[in-house]
């Protein structure tokens, strides 16, 4: 047997905590220097421990005013119905044991009449209350949890699509992992075990001082409290051991941690779940490399996380089963008999209600069938407390999940983002001793933001990436209306990461960007995103068709758009405008380009971003779209390595890669080769 200095939870957490203290910002790329005044990197506390503790009962504190919002709503209006149903349920319960001693009373003194009166007409009426109130049991249990899903769900929803939470919760910061799995199983889990929880507590509390108190009457207030004693000791009892002499690692079986267990097996199932839509979502890209085989391979072995943690949870089970059932259950029954049999064989203990020197044997037959329904129901109530002891553990791994969620949603709305990163040694191995965290609170943010109209002004303004990286030192450039600009640069060296600051995706980390308001400034992306919808929807996303309606786009106006684009084909080949598709799916990768370039008419911005996003178009339509952008007036920055392009800008931004950039006007539009960051003279009239 191995003997614990320290608790087992305690000493991970200090390894973990020992991690978090690890803060360096490593040189692990050619150009990147770390801000000081802008990132900070922080040390981070020990992970909260997952357990009915101080911060369970934070994290309830927090959940529970979201589901609760006020005294007189929905939700306390189902738990007091439920309460009532409850009561209900106990005393027909008592009845039962009552009525079921009349029965055996009526077999065992052969009075047939008697027997057929109880069983046919008694039975026959009582089974109506009982059935309607075991199923508004049922009910009520299962509609307190849909109200608690959908509070909690209607939460982190507003949460999550506040602004673009939903983008930096998955890319900038990198606490969450599966927000997915959290929005669509963490809280219904959550909500269910909650709903039980309650009726599985209330129930047996009303169960044990009803029963108590009938069973004192029977077989004298001794009987309940030896039998209250024995259980809430054995419950006791086996805490003491485990948190105050901590001795043994058997006696991890004595007291599991499910918490914990729980919140590891939501956290490996959320990681399984997104191996399979990663899979779903590049089933072409993985089909077209026959990449069947490495994804099982990356898939099972995602799985069988989940096997050996299940596995190890349900052993576990089984050890801790044992011990409960011989403490909780079988011990408890041989208590029970000594109780029920003490009045008859002990004229000392006989009352009224058991074991009366004059009673005949069909009394005591009687008196002890009610009796040991009485003694059973109660035993059953304070197993069920205890038992609900363990659901308490299970409950606390979800609410960590979900509290953990919600303080992510709720911190990155604000401005705050984590992000730890793996370290890298010298030889590029991965080296958790270099790990670090990263946080970045709203107070390192000094950069600027000021909204006007027809103008987009960089001053002094890092591009730096959410892991801290440097790309550009400070940009400074104005472009205003008509000044079409191509970006080019080599890869990986900011072209994108710009657009992400202009449109306030990533963090201004300093300098002052002055911009257009988000309506007047539009993105077009070389993977364009296909809402869910009909094909007009494709067109006038992030617009509904009563939106674009109001701003004068009927049907017509938006075939225009299609025509602009050369896809009017479109709409007879697809079956009309309210035909619904998987859009991704029926389109090529050319016309899904040319449908953002017909949404980017339809929204007519001052200003556009076209990140690579006519990769896949023809030239000769590609120049049709560029010649009926610079019709609408709206003023482009185009992101592109091709040279068809050149000749629809005018000025050129061309990062080298090294950290610095030129920006300035093309001598020439049509001349070759503006990408002078690798080779050849430089074009531009104007230098930084
Ligand atoms: N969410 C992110 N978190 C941290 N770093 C990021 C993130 N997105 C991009 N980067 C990093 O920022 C750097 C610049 O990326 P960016 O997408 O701006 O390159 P780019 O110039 O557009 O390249 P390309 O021509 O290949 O599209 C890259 O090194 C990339 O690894």
């Amino acid at each position: 047997m191995k003997i614990l200095t320290k608790p087992r939870g305690a000493m991970a957490s200090s390894a973990i905590a020992v991690l978090f203290f690890l803060i360096v910002n490593q040189n692990n790329r050619k150009f990147k220097a770390k801000n000081d005044q802008n990132v900070t990197e922080k040390t981070k506390k020990a992970p909260k421990k997952v357990g009915v503790n101080r911060d369970f009962l934070a994290q309830c504190k927090k959940i529970f005013p979201i589901i609760f919002p006020k005294l007189f709503c929905k939700e306390t209006g189902l738990l007091a119905s439920l309460a009532g149903v409850l009561i209900i349920r106990t005393y027909l319960d008592i009845w039962f044991s009552g009525f079921n001693g009349m029965v055996v009373k009526s077999i065992v003194s052969r009075k047939r009449q008697d027997f057929i009166n109880l069983v046919v007409f008694t039975f026959g009426l009582m089974m109506w209350p009982m059935s309607i109130t075991n199923n508004s049991l049922k009910m009520n249990i299962s509609a307190l949890s849909l109200a608690i899903r959908n509070r909690l769900t209607k939460h982190a929803h507003n949460q999550y699509f506040k602004g673009i939470t939903f983008y930096k919760v998955a890319n900038i910061d990198n606490r969450i992992n599966n927000a997915d799995q959290l929005l669509t199983q963490d809280i219904d889990k959550f909500s269910d075990t909650l709903s039980h929880l309650y009726s599985d507590t209330l129930k047996p509390i009303v169960d044990i001082v009803l029963f108590a108190m009938k069973l004192s009457q029977a077989i004298g207030a001794e009987g309940p409290l030896i039998i209250i004693g024995y259980f809430v000791s054995t419950a006791f009892g086996k805490n003491i051991l485990y948190n105050h002499f901590n001795i043994v690692e058997a006696l991890r079986v004595i007291s599991p941690p499910f918490g914990k267990f729980t919140a590891n097996e939501q956290k490996l199932e959320g990681e399984f779940r997104y191996t399979h839509s990663r899979i779903i979502t590049h089933a072409e890209e993985i089909a077209f490399y026959q990449g069947n085989k490495r994804e099982k391979e990356v898939a099972n072995k995602s799985f069988d996380k989940i096997y050996r943690h299940v596995q190890q949870v349900y052993r576990v089970h089984f050890m801790n089963g044992i011990f409960d059932s011989v403490l909780v259950k079988y011990l408890a029954t041989m208590t029970a008999y000594y109780l029920l049999a003490r009045p008859v064989l002990d004229p000392r203990y006989a009352t009224k209600y058991m074991g009366e020197f004059s009673s005949d044997p069909t009394k005591i037959m009687e008196d002890y069938s009610r009796n040991s329904g009485y003694l059973v129901n109660l035993s059953q109530a304070i197993g069920r407390v205890i038992l609900a002891g363990r659901d308490l553990t299970r409950f606390a791994g979800y609410t960590s999940r979900v509290a953990e969620f919600f303080e992510v949603l709720e911190s990155v709305n604000q401005g705050r983002y984590v992000r730890s990163m793996v370290g890298k040694d010298s030889n590029g191995i991965a080296n958790s001793e270099k790990s670090k965290v990263q946080v970045v609170s709203k107070n390192d943010l000094n950069g600027k933001i000021v909204v006007q109209n027809k103008i987009i002004k960089f001053e002094n303004v890092p591009i730096i990436t959410p892991n801290g990286d440097i790309l550009v030192k400070e940009l400074n450039m104005v472009v205003e209306p008509g000044m079409n600009t191509l970006v080019t640069g080599p890869n990986g060296c900011g072209k994108s990461s710009l657009f992400r600051i202009l449109g306030d995706l990533w963090p201004l980390f300093g300098g002052v960007l002055t911009k257009p308001s988000p309506e007047k400034l539009f993105y077009v992306p070389q993977k364009p995103y296909l809402a869910i919808g009909t094909l007009r929807d494709q067109v006038i996303y992030p617009h509904t068709s009563s939106e674009a309606r109001a701003i004068g786009f009927n049907d017509e106006e938006i075939f225009k758009l299609l025509e602009a684009v050369k896809l009017e084909y479109l709409v007879v080949r697809e079956g009309g405008w309210d035909a619904v598709s998987d859009w991704a799916d029926v389109l090529s990768g050319g016309e899904k380009q040319r449908i953002a370039m017909a949404r980017l008419f339809y929204h007519k911005p001052d200003y556009a971003i076209l990140d690579e996003c006519t990769s896949a178009v023809s030239v000769d339509v590609e120049s049709i779209m560029y010649n009926y952008a610079k019709k609408c007036k709206i003023t482009l920055f185009t992101v592109s390595h091709r040279q068809s392009l050149f000749k629809h800008h005018e000025y050129l931004l061309r990062f080298d890669g090294e950290g610095s950039y030129t920006f300035g006007k093309m001598d020439h539009p049509d001349a070759p080769d503006p990408f002078g960051f690798s080779h050849g003279k430089s074009r531009f009239t104007e230098k930084k």
